[in-house]
């Protein structure tokens, strides 16, 4: 295992097998309500290449117009977002070492070719809490790196695991090379969710 920067904790085989599918059954339920989406960039309108929805009273959302921000409503249905299943809370509570309840869980959806290029998660007016990310169906080749530069380091994200950005490593640089097809067979017709549970607003 590489050397992660600090506050940068990776919790393998968080989820057991049935915690994996009784979370896929209740993010299948969210998908329905709340459909899949393509998320494009600010300014140039270029689709990303995952798709996306949320669960919570806020979603991350971003369009050509208005870019990234955080919205209490589906940008293609204008429905409120559906509210966070109880499972969610409770990894929350049981990993993120915060006080407060996540307000929003960015739900990413990869498939064949779909990955994210190296980032920082800045949109939150509250960089203090952590970022709980739950991975689910296959494999993720998973790159992070300090927040100032320097050195990134790769490494493999299986259904099931959990990565957490707190403390110094909240500003953690990240993103996703690729998704390795066929490696998990929880999700049927294979690709991989990501889960993001964030704060957003600074109060409790
Ligand atoms: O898919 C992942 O593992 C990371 C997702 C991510 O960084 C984000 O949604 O901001
Ligand atoms: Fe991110």
């Amino acid at each position: 295992m590489t050397t992660l920067p600090d506050g940068v904790r990776y919790i393998p085989e968080a989820l057991d097998k049935s915690a994996q599918t009784d979370l896929l059954k209740e993010i299948r339920a969210v998908v329905a309500k709340a459909p899949l989406y393509t998320p494009r960039m600010p300014r140039t309108g270029k689709a990303m290449s995952v798709r996306m929805t949320n669960c919570g009273l806020l979603g991350w959302v971003t369009d050509k117009e208005h870019g990234y921000r955080y919205q209490p409503t589906h940008p293609v249905t204008g429905e409120p977002w559906p509210a966070m299943p109880d499972m969610l809370l409770d990894l929350w509570r049981t990993h993120s070492d915060w006080p407060d309840p996540p307000e929003a869980c960015l739900v990413n959806f990869y498939d064949g070719p779909a990955r994210m290029g190296l980032h920082q998660d800045k949109d939150e007016e509250n960089l203090v809490a952590p970022v709980l990310s739950i991975s689910l169906g296959d494999t993720a080749v998973f790159r992070v790196g300090p927040a100032d530069g320097g050195r990134t380091c790769s490494f493999r994200l299986a259904s099931g695991d959990i990565v957490i950005l707190g403390g110094e490593g909240r500003m953690a640089r990240h993103g996703v090379d690729r998704i390795l097809p066929g490696t998990s067979s929880l999700l049927k017709d294979g690709g991989r969710l990501n889960l993001t549970l964030r704060r957003v607003t600074k109060a409790g």
